[in-house]
């Protein structure tokens, strides 16, 4: 599924109407009818409706939702913000529709303090005010009928985008329509994934409203959902006749003295995700601690690694930042054919030796979080969290590289500029530790998926996955540890197999 910008989906919209000959008033009722259909639902028969409407198409699809509930004798206001004249187009043609259909309107400049009072009346608010076409701060007299929406009691369902909130996301302190439910038309927006605007949607429903494929291939969207689907159709199947070297001969680089956890973390998480040989570098110090966590893996002495041996290294968690690590990155950064994964205290070193990268043969994939993100490009963390998608495909793209920028919704970037958004997980996984066991993940997969894209994808949502699984059948979000993500692995992997095509 893919995920656009405003100017994207204006653009599609254009196509599906200009060159394929979907009408816009077609395209306007398949929306108002498919989010009628996803309504229904959470509808009772004794709720009393408003329905609010502003003078772009945003409105145009609430006169359609507004006939939908007419037509199944729903007790139904519809509140119009612009005056009758101001309405043109698609929006005007549906408000003509609903008037020949029987239904009538109310005018909330003519009727402020009846609609004051209403909108604490209601049990369900439909919010058809603005969607994509909004820029800026809502302008009167669309801010106070936001800000009542948001003081009344009402179920608010938002079509499209809640009101107010820019399709393509990024900082911003205005109020805006905070919904229960939003009905996105045809694809998520960027305004989905984003801070803070991802806070306004309540629960994201995506409508189908009928825009035929080839609109989205021909404005070439390179953005799309990492979906449960894709994992059952390119998680690895495993060879009856295949041997221990057959999934991977993998070399982490991890671990100090202070942080012997996040080396054990990362092996584990790499163990019990299918690599078939783990060989761990830490220091001499911590084996026994280290190797307590990981039996199943073998040790190698800084000093003495044989980079060669290697089908590829993961380095960085619990690293340090010392001098003496930093060595290590460069080496392994110079050993050109050997795919590479880094994270962590790995990245902090990566900055002095970027050049290296567009050196390289085979591939690098690096996994920050923001923070780390924000140190590899000299930005602040509040411009990377505010142009997520854009700065981390600018880095992928610049230093052909993969980038797994970690969040609430992690994106996936390619070298060719390709993004895949990760919409699994909670905030159980806001805790020291489990980051190494995704790194541990990906590098397994690394050795075992067709491609690299669908192995880092892949371990991106299932570790996600894995921080559900456990919510939902046996701890809280605060209790979780990064130790507990790695003994649920195989009971999500278990899961997902059963459930495979592969
Ligand atoms: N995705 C699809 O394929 C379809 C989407 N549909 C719906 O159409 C809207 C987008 O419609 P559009 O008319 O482009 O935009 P809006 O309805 O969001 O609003 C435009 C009007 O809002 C005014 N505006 C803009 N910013 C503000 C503001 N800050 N304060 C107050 N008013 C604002 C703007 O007026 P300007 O004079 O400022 O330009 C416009 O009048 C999409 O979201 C879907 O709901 C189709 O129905 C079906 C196809
Ligand atoms: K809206």
């Amino acid at each position: 599924m893919h995920i656009v910008s405003r100017e994207e989906m204006q653009a599609i919209d254009h196509y599906a109407i200009e060159t394929i000959g979907l009408q816009g008033a077609i395209l306007m009722e398949n929306a108002g009818r498919a989010i009628f259909q996803k309504l229904l639902p959470l509808l009772k028969k004794e709720d009393r409706i408003g329905v609010i409407i502003g003078k772009g198409n945003n409105g145009g699809d609430g006169f359609v939702i507004a006939r939908c509930l007419m037509e199944k004798s729903f007790q139904t206001d519809v509140w119009v913000v612009p005056a009758k004249k101001e309405l043109t187009g698609d929006a005007q043609s549906h408000m003509g529709i609903y008037f020949r259909a029987g239904g009538t309107v109310r005018f909330i400049q003519d009727e402020h303090n009846t609609f004051l009072k209403k909108v604490n009346e209601y049990t369900v608010v439909i919010d058809a005010l603005l969607g994509t076409g909004v820029h800026g701060e809502p302008r009167s007299p669309y801010l106070g009928v936001i800000q009542s929406v948001n003081q009344s009691q009402a179920m608010v369902a938002a079509v499209d985008l809640p009101s107010g909130v820019p399709a393509n996301g990024g900082q911003f302190t205005h109020e805006a329509v905070q919904a229960d439910h939003t009905y996105t038309l045809q694809c998520p927006k960027l305004a989905m994934y984003t801070k803070p605007a991802a806070a306004y949607f309540g629960t994201s429903h995506i409508v189908d409203i009928g825009i035929p494929n080839i609109a989205f291939r021909e404005q070439e969207v390179l953005r799309r959902l990492w979906t449960r689907e894709d994992v059952l159709t390119s998680l690895p199947k495993r060879e009856a006749f295949s041997h221990k070297g057959a999934h991977g001969k993998g070399l982490l680089i991890a671990g100090s003295t202070e942080m012997p956890g996040a080396a054990a973390l990362a092996a584990k998480g790499a163990l019990r995700s299918g690599i078939g040989l783990l060989t761990i570098s830490t220091p001499e110090e911590i084996w026994t601690a280290v190797s307590t966590h990981a039996v199943e893996a073998t040790y190698v002495s800084r000093d003495d690694i044989q980079f060669d041996h290697y089908d590829g290294i993961a380095l960085g968690p619990g690293l340090g930042r010392e001098k003496s690590t930093a060595h290590l990155v460069k080496k392994a950064l110079s050993h050109d054919d050997i795919p590479l994964l880094i994270d962590a205290d790995g990245l902090f070193h990566l900055k002095s030796y970027i050049k290296l990268l567009k050196k390289r043969q085979a591939p690098v994939v690096i996994t920050p979080h923001p923070g780390e993100m924000a140190r590899l490009t000299g930005l602040t963390i509040k411009e990377i969290e505010n142009n997520r998608f854009q700065t981390a495909k600018a880095f992928a793209v610049n230093h052909g590289i993969y980038v797994v920028l970690k969040g609430k919704y992690t994106v996936i970037s390619t070298p060719d500029g390709n993004q895949f958004v990760n919409d699994t997980g909670n905030a159980a996984l806001a805790k020291g530790g489990t980051g190494d066991v995704l790194t541990g993940m990906i590098f397994a997969f690394m050795f075992q998926h067709q491609s690299l894209l669908s192995a880092i994808c892949n371990a991106v949502h299932l570790h996600g996955m894995v921080a559900e699984h456990l919510t939902l059948h046996s701890h809280s979000k605060l209790d979780v540890l990064a130790s507990d993500v790695t003994q649920a692995i195989p009971v999500v992997l278990h899961n997902f197999y059963r459930d495979t095509v592969c």
